[in-house]
């Protein structure tokens, strides 16, 4: 790794910017004073900043990127297929294994039908990774929002984590298990975005304010943009991408904050219920809104006015997204066009709705999620890298 590159971190708002440089961190960061509006760009970072990771005052996404340059840094590396020895008990029949994954994939057309579908096109060995990776994120979630959420305490998530260290390690305790064993044993997949998706359910148990949207983003990230990083390795690079690892974990995170952005926005009202508030508290204050206000559920212009700015910063995500698809191997994209088009339009659907997300849940209807299959299908297989090549030949 070099250590001469430095930490810059452009964060562009309209017209209104503010330059921050601070010298220990060699780094210059470009901050926005509205914070509806603001877009990350990270554009090239050190080893040296990096190591100065101990001050205190990093934001959220500073700390995030370190985790995007490791998981980058993995790929680049090409530490693939570590041998991890599998529990010869457990699983040296391949018939088991194969077993292990049908079931990965039943639960996936279980929970998430158009998903599934879109896995259909890639390869079948990355298929199955996904899914078991699809399934372990499914069953963390279901830990704090599952049925049995109310007995959740820490000490049981810290046996889930210590479960999934033995997954890790080859030593899977049933099934669903024992195919991440042996797709986190097949790809460079580390185990810090799971680890990283069992601190953001600790972080549900102990916390339902977001004083600021710096700590949205890091529960964000936690929940969501770590199933960007556990997909790329399995769903591959093109071979033939310019872009740099870093680009594309970034999207990767960026979709990921993205998808958990627009749930936050679309569950307002659910999440109000249950006692909690997923918005930057600073920001709805700057709107004149009140904790009351969102507890009371009535759609007035402040509240549309908040919920634009909202929206406005989730899409900001979306387009940030868009950047990297096209770099992931062609046949993984479809499945990952398709997640960005269907999420993108539930903020359509809260428009639609008058901003109404307190009693109104936006959704997508059957027959736009049919149609966003074959615009997934065009922009995976027609997209610009490839009509460009074709018209150069
Ligand atoms: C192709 C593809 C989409 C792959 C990802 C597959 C995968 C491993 C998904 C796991 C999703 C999951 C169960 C996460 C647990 C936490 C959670 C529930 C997060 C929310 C998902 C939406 O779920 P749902 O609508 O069911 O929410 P409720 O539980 O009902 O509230 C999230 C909003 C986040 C999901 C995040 C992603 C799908 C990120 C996807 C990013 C990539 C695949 C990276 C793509 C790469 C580039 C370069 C752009
Ligand atoms: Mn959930």
């Amino acid at each position: 790794m070099s250590s001469t590159t430095c930490v810059v971190v452009w964060v562009s708002c309209g017209s209104k910017l503010e330059n921050i440089t601070t010298t220990t961190h060699q780094k210059s960061v470009v901050k926005c004073s509205n914070n509806n509006n603001d877009k990350i760009r990270f554009t090239s970072i050190s080893s040296a900043a990096v190591a100065a990771a101990s001050v205190p005052s990093r934001s959220s996404e500073e700390k995030v990127y370190e985790v995007v340059l490791k998981q980058a840094a993995l790929v680049r590396e090409q530490r693939k297929r570590r041998t991890i020895e599998i529990d010869d008990d457990f699983m040296t029949n391949l018939h088991l294994l194969n077993a292990a994954y049908d079931r990965c994939g039943q639960v996936c057309a279980e929970y998430a039908k158009t998903f599934f579908l879109g896995t259909q096109l890639m390869t079948e060995e990355r298929r199955k990774a996904i899914w078991a990776i699809y399934v372990w994120c499914r069953r963390t979630d279901e830990l704090v929002d599952g049925p049995n959420a109310s007995h959740i305490t820490p000490t049981a998530l810290d046996r889930w984590e210590q479960r999934l260290n033995d997954v890790f390690q080859g030593r899977p305790y049933d099934m669903f298990d024992a195919a991440l064993s042996h797709t986190v044993s097949n790809y460079p997949v580390d185990i810090q975005p799971f680890k990283d998706m069992i601190e953001g359910m600790r972080m549900d148990l102990r916390k339902s304010r977001y004083n600021n949207f710096d700590e949205l983003y890091l529960y964000c990230y936690y929940v969501a943009g770590t199933v960007g990083l556990m997909s790329v390795p399995v769903m591959g690079i093109a071979p033939d991408s310019n872009s740099s690892t870093e680009t594309i974990y970034n999207a990767a995170l960026a979709l990921g904050i993205a998808n958990q952005l627009t749930n936050i926005l679309r569950d307002v009202g659910e999440d109000a219920r249950r006692g909690r508030i997923y918005l930057p508290q600073d920001e709805l204050a700057q709107a004149g809104l009140s904790e009351e206000d969102i507890f009371n559920g009535k759609v007035t212009d402040k509240w549309r006015n908040f919920m634009k700015g909202q929206i406005k910063r989730a899409r900001i995500f979306f387009d940030e997204a868009e950047k990297g698809v096209s770099e992931l191997n062609s046949a993984s994209r479809w499945p990952v066009w398709a997640s960005l088009l269907l999420y993108r339009q539930i903020l359509d659907s809260i428009e639609a709705n008058d901003y109404n997300n307190f009693t109104k849940r936006a959704y997508v209807g059957q027959a736009k999620k049919l149609f966003s299959l074959p615009a997934a299908y065009a922009k995976a297989f027609l997209g610009p890298p490839k009509l460009t090549k074709m018209i150069m030949r």
